[in-house]
């Protein structure tokens, strides 16, 4: 189904059909020929050398367990290969303990010099994070090094400049260059390792292949192999939107749990969590991880209302005491906890997996704050999907403290994003030592804390347009995604939006507005107002889950919404995202604009509008489309010229967190004013109509003389009435 060509039908455009160049560029048109955003001709010559000359692909097959990537469908078809011909060998089964690797046939292992110029090609750097003392720990002491040691005793060791302590931090772990590493090299699970190669995927991402091998353990250096606690770090990764992500840290995970379902099968229970900020995006983690789960014995779960997942009339160990720092609760709060406790008799879930959003989780071991925080004591691995929302003051506390109830002494955190500030690397650091402390965890070493990134830190990806185009007023805004939704607007201006495509507004009843303003827009025979939908926080979760499943399906092409999808969801074949408000800070910036070129497509557009207001706060918006284009390289046209950066003013400190918080004051919404008026005639700053103040103010007076006519007629009549009534012969 082509929506564009619907479109175009239905507003006679003669000239609108696809080149087929310009066809193939259309996200929504397929599968990027390679997902990578970073690469040279060299390093490729040099990965293939290596391992990816033989990479094969599989026949076609689909085993869609969610049901939610159609295949007939254009838009967001599955990228999803066939299985592996080893796949359909070995049938569906619980997966068999990963075969022992001695680490002595490492015919794979690279030079220092193959994986600096591998991962510099690929813009990775790879960073210890640990304290210098830690890095670089003195030789155990031997008798004769005592002895010397007492000579030197006062001599203090020379410090390391700057520059050196850099030196020290960086590291050069192997890459891995193909999926098929993953078996041969670090021996993950058969049964995984076939789902892997189920999705399709021929090369693994940047951030794949930085972060799996840290993440699985190099086995070849690994002394003791048979246990699952391995030598994986505690890890910060910051890597473009749509880099897979997602695959990173599930992969290891599973693995991860494979092997202790081997090790200890009677330890059943939660042994990963995986904490997403909204329930879209872990409903979506949930639905990845079940393809890759298939047949491998582990449980992956999405965390629902009313859920159990410990047992606190069962284990009175399994919560958390002031000692470890967690939220406590008074007594009348715990009386109240056992009286919910009584209510609640739902099973405690037996998934190894739980996907879920912070409050959900905290509120399920608090019993909705009246009892102590009770402890997930099995968890290994916590991963923090979009980290920084995540440890941002909004869910901040509740997410320590889902971390401070996770306590394993061989718990590993990972946290994930786009845009990470240093202020993330602090807090995940102090809260390691501050969990080390509490824990009493006596090791002699910490856990190495590893941070990788990818490309530029905070920056959007390089493969998408950025349009940033004035439009002077509200109304202004309106009339040009008019345009945008029009065929016909190629001729009024350069940019030719298709869809399926997302719009964002700045709050709730802008979306809302914005929805109904526009819902008759799309013709009849384009499918009317079913095409375009409306989808925020204040909606039910049934409604909230069939406009994404609808998007997805490609019923409806244009969705309106706030930043409640601005990160992580991933809708494959997304044509662009228009910020009809601008975002409230780069790094939203970053996130929205990253639901399109997802995977290394190209063909990605991203319209940004702003107004008068907004002038203030489009600097910081610009300099990322600039680095953006930057990174992208070539001669290309520039959208943002040096006189517009140069003009723009700077926005102070005070100024970006009060806008960050509050959004543009224009644009605020006024409670009860704007609440559920839902046709854009709500207070200023929900108002969203294309006729102008002076239109508005001629037709509320035509109204008004309308109206006061209509007065005038009826008194008029009323005293006709009362006038000309025959009330008979007075006597
Ligand atoms: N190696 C690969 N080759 C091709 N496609 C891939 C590969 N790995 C993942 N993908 C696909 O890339 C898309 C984006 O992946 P994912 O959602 O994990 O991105 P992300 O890095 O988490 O993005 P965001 O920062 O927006 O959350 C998904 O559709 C996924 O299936």
């Amino acid at each position: 189904m082509d929506a564009f060509r619907l479109l175009t039908r239905s507003t006679k455009l003669k000239s609108a059909p696809l080149t087929s160049a310009s066809a193939a560029s259309l996200p929504s048109k397929g599968k990027a020929a390679n997902p990578q955003l970073f690469r040279t001709a060299e390093t490729e010559k040099l990965e293939s050398a290596k391992h990816g000359q033989k990479r094969k692909r599989g026949a076609a097959a689909d085993d869609n367990e969610d049901g939610v990537d159609a295949p007939e469908l254009d838009f967001f078809q599955s990228s999803k290969r066939a299985a592996s011909s080893a796949a359909e060998e070995t049938g569906r089964h619980h997966d068999q303990p990963p075969a022992q690797n001695d680490g002595s046939d490492d015919e794979d292992a690279m030079d220092e010099v193959e994986r600096r110029t591998i991962l510099n090609a690929h813009k990775i750097k790879v960073t210890d994070l640990r304290d210098m003392d830690d890095i670089q720990p003195q030789p155990a002491p031997t008798k004769e090094s005592k002895k010397k040691k007492k000579k030197q005793k006062k001599e203090e060791a020379p410090a390391l400049s700057k520059k050196e302590q850099k030196r020290a931090r960086r590291l050069y772990p192997q890459p891995l260059v193909s999926f098929k590493e993953l078996r041969s090299r670090y021996n993950i699970s058969r049964r995984l390792a076939e789902n892997v190669a189920e999705q399709g995927f021929t090369v693994p991402t940047e951030v794949q292949l930085g972060s799996l091998p840290l993440l699985l353990g190099d086995l070849s250096l690994a002394s003791d192999t048979s246990e699952e606690n391995g030598t994986d770090p505690d890890l910060l990764v910051v890597a473009p939107t749509g880099s897979g992500k997602t695959l990173s840290f599930l992969i290891p995970v599973i693995n991860k749990i494979v092997r202790h379902h081997h090790s200890s099968p009677g330890e059943n229970g939660i042994l990963s969590l995986v904490v997403a900020p909204t329930k879209e995006l872990a409903s979506q983690i949930v639905n990845e991880g079940r393809k890759l789960v298939a047949g491998t014995g582990v449980k992956i779960t999405l965390m629902r209302k009313g859920m159990r997942v410990v047992d606190r009339d069962g284990d009175d160990a399994n919560v958390l005491n002031e000692d470890s720092g967690a939220s406590s609760g008074s007594d009348e709060e715990d009386e109240a906890g056992k009286t919910q406790k009584g209510r609640d008799n739902a099973p405690v879930t037996k998934s190894d997996i739980l996907v879920t959003t912070p409050l959900m989780l905290v509120n399920a071991l608090s019993a909705h704050r009246t009892a102590t925080m009770a402890t997930l004591p099995l968890v290994r691995s916590l991963v923090m999907d979009e980290a920084d929302v995540l440890l941002d003051p909004l869910f901040r506390e509740q997410t320590l403290d889902i971390w401070r109830s996770c306590v394993h002494p061989d718990l590993r955190v990972s946290l994930w994003s786009a845009t990470m500030g240093s202020n993330i690397e602090d807090l995940t650091r102090s809260t390691i030592k501050e969990r080390q402390e509490n824990l009493r965890l006596k090791q002699s070493k910490p856990n190495q804390l590893i941070r990788l990134v990818v490309g530029l830190k905070d920056s959007a990806i390089p493969n998408i347009d950025h349009r940033l185009v004035y439009a002077a007023t509200e109304q202004g805004k309106l009339l040009g995604l008019r345009q945008l939704l029009r065929p016909t607007a190629a001729s009024a201006s350069d940019v030719r939006l298709r869809p399926p495509f997302l719009i964002f507004t700045q709050t709730i009843p802008r979306a809302v507005a914005l929805h109904s303003e526009l819902r008759y827009d799309i013709p009849a025979e384009a499918g009317g107002s079913s095409r375009i939908a409306v989808l925020h926080s204040d909606l039910s979760d049934t409604q909230r889950s069939e406009i994404m499943r609808d998007f997805r399906k490609g019923e409806i092409w244009i969705l309106v919404t706030t930043d409640l999808l601005a990160r992580g969801v991933d809708f494959r074949g997304i044509n662009g995202v228009v910020n009809y408000d601008i975002p409230t800070s780069a790094a939203v910036y970053v996130h929205r604009v990253g639901r399109t070129g997802r995977a290394g497509r190209e063909g990605g557009i991203a319209v940004t509008y702003y107004t008068k207001e907004d002038i203030p706060y489009v600097k910081s918006i610009a300099n990322i489309i600039d680095v953006s284009e930057k990174l992208r390289g070539g001669d290309g046209d520039k959208s943002i010229q040096k006189w517009l950066l140069d003009a723009l003013p700077d926005l102070s400190k005070k100024d970006k967190q009060e806008l960050k918080k509050h959004g543009v004051k224009a644009r605020q919404t006024t409670k009860n004013l704007d609440k559920d008026q839902g046709d854009g005639k709500g207070s200023r700053g929900t108002r969203i109509s294309t006729k102008s103040g002076f239109e508005r103010r001629m037709e509320n007076r035509k109204k008004g003389a309308i109206a006061a006519s209509r007065n005038r007629k009826n008194v008029a009549a009323e005293a006709d009435s009362d006038g000309g009534s025959w009330d008979g012969l007075e006597d």
